[in-house]
């Protein structure tokens, strides 16, 4: 564990983290409510972004000048039933993945996807929200080791084009960060499909990265039906473009100043 409590934060930090921890533990129900997630096998993330000031302030509080205390980010614990996950057992890391003390119980550890989490929020700084699940027809096209076509206008809309497949890596280190980071920098795409493991997505804010983990499944499901049938042609890419532009800029309620 870090050496940095929450009350090395200023309040106004500590008041984010704590916005983070109430918008990350709902979440994860909308995991559950989507079927994307089988007992505990998935975990979602939030940044909580600090001024520098406050963050250096912290770390010289804790008599830390070492570390990545640019910022935080709120995950889920390791293996704890969705039943019982609440604010107040978010548990909070640094950027380079460690738990610093904050108030939950000493003994919950974060994800075990933490490192991956953490990698991608230290090599992605425009993304504000990390999911990880192993939803069925995404991690099946996962386990087949490929990706999955752009022969939908909801995938142009949401992805930008094919959902790509990622590097087979083990969990514990930077591997799986890695791959997601390499993959996902070479695509539009907010979703990736880490082979023979299953999908991680990204977002501007953990809300996003949810609702691209719903749509992977969703697409990963149809297109599975589609192949099974027919042969779905692949859309044209100035389609895809066309689509993509109109759907993150257009669609929905935009704020019209
Ligand atoms: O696939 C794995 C472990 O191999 C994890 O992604 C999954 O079980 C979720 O783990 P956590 O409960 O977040 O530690």
């Amino acid at each position: 564990m870090n050496a940095l409590h929450l009350n090395d934060f200023s309040l106004t930090a500590r008041e984010a983290i704590a916005e983070a921890r109430e918008t990350v533990a709902g979440l994860h129900a909308e995991l559950q409510r989507n079927d994307l997630v089988a007992w505990t096998a998935g975990n979602v993330s939030a940044r909580v972004d600090l001024p520098q000031e406050a963050a250096q302030a912290a770390a010289e509080a804790a008599g830390q000048a070492s570390g990545d205390v640019s910022g935080l980010f709120v995950i889920k614990p390791s293996g704890v039933s969705y039943d019982e996950l609440e604010p107040g057992n978010m548990v909070v890391c640094t950027l380079d993945g460690v738990k610093i003390d904050d108030d939950t119980s000493i003994g919950l550890s974060p994800s075990s996807d933490t490192a991956a989490h953490a990698y991608v929020y230290r090599h992605m700084p425009h993304v504000g929200g990390v999911v990880h699940t192993h939803s069925s027809y995404a991690t099946s096209w996962a386990a087949r080791g490929e990706s999955i076509p752009c022969v939908l206008t909801m995938m142009a809309d949401e992805f930008g084009g094919d959902i790509p497949i990622g590097p087979f890596a083990l969990i514990g280190d930077d591997s799986i960060g890695r791959g997601i980071v390499e993959t996902l920098e070479a695509s539009r795409s907010k979703a990736v499909l880490m082979d023979r493991h299953g999908p991680f997505t990204i977002g501007a804010d953990a809300r996003q990265a949810v609702k691209a983990a719903v749509l992977c499944e969703e697409v990963a499901r149809t297109v599975h039906f589609a192949r099974a049938y027919g042969d779905p042609q692949r859309i044209d890419q100035d389609q895809i473009d066309a689509l993509y532009a109109r759907y993150q800029n257009v669609y929905g309620q935009k704020d019209h100043a």
